[in-house]
């Protein structure tokens, strides 16, 4: 039984990946130390796949994104330098970030501008394929130009068929003698017309005299048999994220092609039960000449268990990217009758595990009244003004104040038990009493504490909650060298002890100006951690949301008046077939509205989202009944304020009015220019001020001019 695997995290063991990049940006490494250091952490990346698999792609290392990469091998981008190079990842010239998929991964966006594209081969500054032979490793045309903006539609069809055809000379020319082909975009719903030019340029390949195997992954593909009359020699399909739907269709299609078939998760980090699989697998190759292989790239996981602080009883119930290799491999063996690896391995699996018949009683007595806010928000707005006496544009900010060196470092000592408790305390009121003063001398109307106890939006409540666990250095790339911790929801969630309540009550007792309580919301907790999959995942979330709803019932208890439950994930979490977010944001509007449901009339409830493009799914948001929403405009410019006129949207909301993603440091007038825009179209009455996102990435030095800009911006408009 042959094994394959792709997509292996590139970060390192020991993060080198972000060490030796950031480390050249800081003119600590040299371009000869940089190469080399990749270089070697791509040897490690193949012995390790040598290790346990048969094959894996070649040239799968990139210096910050591949579709970068994939862009600038196709003269999309010019760079004769690393200098130019990462000019494009970071920076004032650096090309837009999205979401890749329904994952927590940014890539780069290749931008056509409206214009006929015109491609040609260029040698990349970082040339991936140096020296390489067998099983290249490249982006399809189809998911690198589906993934791309600035494409019209009527230049679509040609530019698959000509880059199809680019590619093909690069494999010639290149002497390659096998080659993967990366196309998850064959998964979304397409058109029949997308299918059709999918049809047309990948004939092309029929040219080739040599084995290229096609890849996806992430979802079914709604036209499977399609892809098997193509002229690849394999294809690979995720058996695992497919709700069924691929394996309902190979049941119906005859080939001799191989197939790769993914049933080895490479987004969650369960063990995977590899006697169960193989059964599966053997199944499959009645019919089929079947390879086993991972479902979806390995890099959404971290590397490996090895150094892995977990809980001793989740260890042997997890498997991270390393460990699902070696998952491969057991199917592997199982399918050829030596099941005894196999047997062990599972031994550890149990279910029963982290359960909480308290938790699951309360979610089970939920009934729609615990979904619903008492009184309509038309009410609660007259309420929360008499309460709140805020000006016409209230100025906020969205939670974070700048993670300082200091913050960091003091914030280090603790966690690693080298400072105590109470001097970490103080030094936490410390840093709020300080942001208290900057924002009572800034006139900001409604304040934040500053977040400055929190590593991460998500990690900082897995901490606190039960049923949730971290991972020490379990770490995923987000973009680029920006990596997080995924928490690991393994049980039923509860919340022990009030979360946040001591800081955001410690700033509410400096200061006369509401501070908003703050919060993360189900939906971004489930996004970013890996969550158990026997427990259905609306059920974490409305236990999540239960534990949110008390930390509300205890701000209320402590005078707390405004409460912001962030929900920057809500788009991402969405799944990529349109066909299923209904049922999606079903609990997931649910869940929010849980959160709230027993929030008094006069407690002003905020949402905050970013990262995403929210016009797709403001008939959702809508649906979520917050009072205030803030949400990140500054770089998609107009288009949501036209989203918002279209469901004719009611409550208050704050386009953000400062791109926080860049040190830039806005003046009065640019940020005027999005508050124009939207006043032809939002009622001023409804109209917040405030950034696009949380500042912890910011310095004080732009933080400080910036808001003293957004505040003059307000007073300004409040006169006119
Ligand atoms: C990614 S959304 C971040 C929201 C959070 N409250 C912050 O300000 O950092
Ligand atoms: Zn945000």
């Amino acid at each position: 039984m042959k094994t394959y695997a792709y997509g292996f995290p590139r970060l390192g063991k020991q993060r080198e990946f972000k060490k030796l990049i950031e480390g050249y940006w800081n003119g600590k490494v040299t371009e000869e130390e940089l190469r080399q250091g990749i270089r070697n952490l791509d040897e490690t990346r193949k012995s390790t796949y040598t290790r346990h698999v048969s094959s894996y792609p070649q040239g799968e290392m990139t210096l910050y994104d591949h579709m970068l990469d994939t862009a600038l091998l196709y003269g999309v981008y010019r760079a004769e330098t690393l200098e130019d190079y990462f000019r494009l990842c970071r920076g004032k010239e650096a090309l837009e970030m999205t979401k890749w998929f329904n994952t927590n991964y940014h890539y780069l966006v290749p931008d056509f501008e409206g214009k006929k594209p015109e491609f040609s081969i260029q040698t990349p500054v970082w040339d991936r394929h140096e020296g390489i032979e067998e099983n290249a490793y490249l982006i399809a045309p189809f998911t690198f130009l589906k993934l791309s903006k600035g494409l019209k539609r009527e230049y679509f069809g040609d530019a698959l068929k000509e880059l199809t055809a680019l590619t093909i000379s690069y494999i010639r020319e290149k002497g390659f003698k096998s080659v993967h082909l990366d196309d998850p975009a064959l998964v979304m719903e397409l058109t029949d017309e997308e299918w059709n030019w999918v049809k047309e340029a990948y004939a092309q390949f029929s040219d080739l005299n040599m084995p290229v195997n096609l890849f996806t992954y992430y979802d079914s593909v709604d036209r499977l048999s399609l892809l098997f009359e193509l002229p690849f020699a394999g294809i690979g399909v995720d058996l695992v994220h497919d709700r069924g739907e691929n394996l309902k269709q190979l049941g119906s299609i005859r080939t001799n092609k191989v197939l790769f078939a993914g049933v080895v998760d490479g987004r969650n980090v369960w063990r995977n039960n590899v006697l169960k699989t193989a059964e599966l697998v053997k199944k499959l190759s009645e019919k089929f000449n079947v390879v086993v292989t991972n479902a979806a790239p390995l890099f959404h996981l971290p590397v490996s268990l090895e150094g892995a602080t977990l809980p001793s009883e989740l260890l042997e119930k997890v498997a991270f990217a390393e460990e699902k290799l070696k998952e491969i491999n057991l199917i592997a063996k199982a399918v050829s009758g030596d099941e005894s690896e196999g047997r062990e391995w599972i031994s550890g699996i149990d279910l029963s595990f982290g359960l909480n018949e308290k938790v699951k009683e309360r979610v089970g007595a939920l009934s729609s009244e615990d979904f619903e806010r008492k009184v309509p928000y038309q009410e609660r707005k007259k309420l929360q003004q008499e309460v709140l006496r805020l000006p016409l544009f209230p100025t906020t900010t969205i939670g974070s104040f700048p993670q300082t060196e200091e913050v960091r470092r003091v914030r280090l000592l603790y966690r690693k038990g080298n400072l105590d408790a109470d001097s970490y305390e103080i030094f936490i009121k410390g840093e709020i009493a300080k942001a208290i003063e900057i924002q009572e001398e800034l006139g900001l109307d409604v304040f934040v504490h500053g977040e400055f106890e929190r590593t991460d939006m998500v990690e900082f409540f897995a901490e606190k909650l039960e049923g949730i666990a971290t991972t020490g250095n379990g770490w995923v790339i987000s973009y680029g060298t920006r990596c997080y911790r995924p928490p690991i929801i393994y049980g039923d969630v509860e919340r022990k002890e009030p979360m946040t309540v001591k800081e955001i009550a410690f700033a509410q007792s400096l200061t006369d100006k509401p501070v908003k309580g703050m919060l993360t919301g189900p939906v971004t907790i489930i996004a970013w951690s890996f969550v158990r999959e026997d427990i259905p995942t609306k059920e974490v979330a409305y236990q999540i949301a239960l534990a949110i709803k008390d930390e509300i019932k205890d701000y209320e208890d402590a005078g707390i008046k405004i409460v912001q439950i962030d929900e920057p994930a809500i788009r991402e979490k969405a799944p990529i077939k349109k066909r299923y977010w209904n049922e999606y944001f079903d609990w997931a509007i649910k869940s929010f509205r849980l959160c709230c449901s027993s929030a008094k009339p006069e407690t002003q409830i905020h949402t905050h989202m970013c990262y995403s493009e929210f016009g797709e799914i403001m008939d959702y948001i809508v649906e979520m009944d917050f009072d205030v929403i803030s949400i990140e405009a500054s770089r998609s410019k107009g288009d949501i304020i036209e989203a918002f006129e279209k469901v004719n949207f009611d409550r208050q909301i704050g386009l953000g009015v400062w791109d926080i993603h860049s040190p830039y440091v806005p003046s009065v007038e640019e940020m005027r220019e999005i508050v124009e825009r939207a006043l032809k179209v939002i009622p001023k009455e409804n109209f917040w001020i405030n950034p696009d996102c949380g500042l912890k990435t910011r310095r004080w030095e732009e933080v400080i001019p910036a808001l003293k800009n957004l505040v003059n911006l307000a007073k300004e408009l409040r006169n006119e």
